[in-house]
Parts: C-alpha cells; sequence; structure tokens
C-alpha cells in the first residue's frame, strides 16, 4: 500500500523510532487503545481505530516536526525540545526517559568545578544547550564565548579518554556509563523527561486532539492510582476518609451488616503499603486493592 496517499485528512503523530523512549511510547499507544500495525523498516503506520498516521522519526527531530507544524502531536524528551528551541505546547508529562543533562569531567583530572572549564574544549550532542550554559557561566553571548563546544552523535562518554575533549555535557540516568567511562558530574544543564509535546497551530480537528490527549491522560491517571475497596464500622468513618480521601471524593456504599458501610477511593499507587496498613490499623476490614486498567478522568 502507498502509505504518503494515505496521509490525508489523518492527525500525524511522531514517535521516536527507537532508543530509550520507545517501547515505553508503544505502551502509551496501546494503553490509550491507539492500535497499529508497523510493517518493518516502514516509519509510517496508519492507526486502525482512529484517523491518525504514526510518523517514527529520530527523538532529536520531532521538536522539529511538531514545531514546524508538520505534525499534530508527539513524544519526545524536554531535553530534545530545548536543544530544538521551538515553540510547542508541553501537554502532559508522560514520567518516563527521566534523567538529567549534566557537565561531566574525569574522576581523577584537574577540574572540581564548571569555572575550570572556561575557555576549554566540550563535547557533547546538545551543542545548543552546552553553549548556553557555558555562555551564561562565563557572563557573555555564544557569539563571544572562549569555550568550545563540539558535536559528537553518540557515545559521547568516549571523549575524554580518546582526547578530543576536556569535559563532556551528557545524559545521565543511573549514572553507570558516567562512571564506567572514568567520569563524574560537577553540575546539572537540565533535568528531563518525556513528554506529549503538541504544535500550536494544529491543523487536524481539534476533538481528535482532545480525545488522544484525553486518553493518555487515562492512562496516566491507571498507573498512577490502584483502586481500593474496604469495609468501615461507620463510627470510623471519618478517620478512615482521611486515609482515603481520593482523587475527588470516595464512595459510600450501603451493606447488609448494620454499622457498617464500604468505600471505594482511587488511592496512589507509591503510597499503597502505607495506607493499606493505616485503614487496618484504624479498623477497616476486607480491604482489598484492584488494577485500573484503563481510565478518563
Ligand atoms: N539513560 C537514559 N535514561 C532515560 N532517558 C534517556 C536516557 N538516555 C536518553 N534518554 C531520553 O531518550 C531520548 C532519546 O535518547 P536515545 O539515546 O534513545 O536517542 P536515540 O534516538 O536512540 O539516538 P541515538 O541512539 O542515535 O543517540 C533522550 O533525548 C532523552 O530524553
Ligand atoms: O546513566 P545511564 O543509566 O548509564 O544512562 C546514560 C546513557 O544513556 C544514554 O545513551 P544510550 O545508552 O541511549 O546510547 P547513546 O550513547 O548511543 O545515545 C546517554 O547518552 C548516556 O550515555
Amino acid at each position: 500500500m502507498d502509505l504518503v496517499n494515505h496521509l490525508n485528512d489523518r492527525l500525524l503523530f511522531a514517535i521516536p523510532k527507537k532508543g530509550r523512549l520507545y517501547s515505553k511510547c508503544v505502551s502509551i499507544l496501546n494503553g490509550a487503545d491507539i492500535s497499529f500495525h508497523r510493517s518493518q523498516r516502514l516509519d509510517i503506520a496508519l492507526c486502525t481505530s482512529l484517523p491518525i498516521a504514526l510518523i517514527f522519526l529520530p527523538a532529536a527531530d520531532i521538536p522539529t516536526f511538531v514545531g514546524e507544524g508538520k505534525c499534530d502531536l508527539g513524544i519526545t524528551g524536554v531535553d530534545q525540545v530545548r536543544e530544538s528551541d521551538v515553540d510547542v505546547n508541553l501537554a502532559i508529562d508522560l514520567q518516563f526517559g527521566n534523567c538529567k543533562l549534566q557537565v561531566q569531567v574525569p574522576v581523577n583530572g584537574e577540574y572540581k568545578k564548571p569555572e575550570q572549564l572556561i575557555g576549554k574544549t566540550i563535547v557533547t550532542s546538545f551543542v545548543r544547550l552546552a553553549e548556553k550554559y557555558f555562555a551564561k557561566l562565563e557572563g557573555t553571548t555564544v557569539e563571544k564565548m572562549s569555550t568550545r563546544i563540539k558535536y559528537v552523535g553518540g557515545s559521547v562518554e568516549a571523549s575524554c579518554a580518546l582526547g578530543i575533549g576536556d569535559a563532556i555535557v551528557d545524559l545521565v540516568e543511573s549514572g553507570e556509563t558516567m562512571r564506567a567511562a572514568g567520569l563524574i558530574d560537577i553540575d546539572t544543564v537540565l533535568g528531563t523527561s518525556a513528554y506529549l509535546i503538541e504544535s500550536k497551530n494544529p491543523t487536524s480537528d481539534i476533538s481528535l486532539i482532545a480525545t488522544i490527549k484525553s486518553r493518555i491522560e487515562g492512562v496516566m491517571t491507571a498507573q498512577q492510582f490502584v483502586s481500593c475497596i474496604y469495609n468501615a464500622p461507620e463510627n470510623k468513618l471519618p478517620e478512615l476518609l482521611k486515609v482515603t480521601p481520593g482523587r475527588r471524593a470516595p464512595t459510600i456504599s450501603k451493606i447488609g451488616d448494620e454499622g457498617w458501610v464500604a468505600v471505594s477511593s482511587m488511592i496512589e499507587r507509591k503510597t499503597k503499603g502505607v495506607v493499606l496498613d493505616e485503614l487496618k490499623r484504624l479498623g477497616a476490614s476486607d480491604i482489598m486493592v484492584f488494577e485500573i486498567s484503563n481510565c478518563r478522568v
């Protein structure tokens, strides 16, 4: 099928074609019931359930495609948005791809503070962000600064050992890559995570964009919360409801046992251990927790 001729009237949604963000993006799309079939080696996939075409692009190029309005939506790291310096809406923090863009130097070297790198050579894939950082450090403009910023496309961490730079600016998550290369961080340029980004001048149906955003927000909420139900003695309700206030408010239902009610409430996944302990301590019984497979909020 000639996919390019099937793009008319479809919302173009840019997705990283590989790398760190790819599999999490696919699971968000699955969770949002945006189903598609991607043929091997094809960088366009038509969605079967909605008039959307997914365009698989390098994460670094996605801000440009969305910023120039070629795609109405995209998923990429905030680091890439800042590096591209484009004007897009950061619509939803997808809470993965969390890492920091850091200034790194050889661990046993002479540099301990970023100021000592003024006038030196810095290697990075994030040239614009590094230039801005060092220009600010020097108190001058990018044009007038003495620090040299050198671009490499990957394996930036090898640069100091290979003698092409005095320091690097690169992403750090666990710190494993940095430590393995004999480097240490001395400052953070930027914290980043993956975002749903949105064109400021969308060309497709606004209600379709709203539907996609609402579905993705639903996926995020389903990941963040679990559903909790328990039986509560009525006289303990005020205390128990303080522990499970819900997103808006808990549901309280009568049950066939005098003096008892059933409570249903969304609780934050990360607090569920403590919440369940507390409910039990305060007199709740038959406490159960369920996964939320999908929702709209
Ligand atoms: N170690 C990491 N932990 C979490 N997120 C990361 C990590 N490395 C990169 N990212 C995020 O993923 C984005 C894409 O990085 P990735 O290294 O996957 O690029 P890529 O598109 O595969 O390019 P290449 O592999 O050619 O450098 C980054 O801009 C950043 O937002
Ligand atoms: O702190 P860590 O958990 O070790 O992660 C950091 C590494 O991850 C990214 O590279 P990636 O492995 O995606 O490959 P790349 O160097 O080809 O971009 C980044 O550029 C670092 O090298």
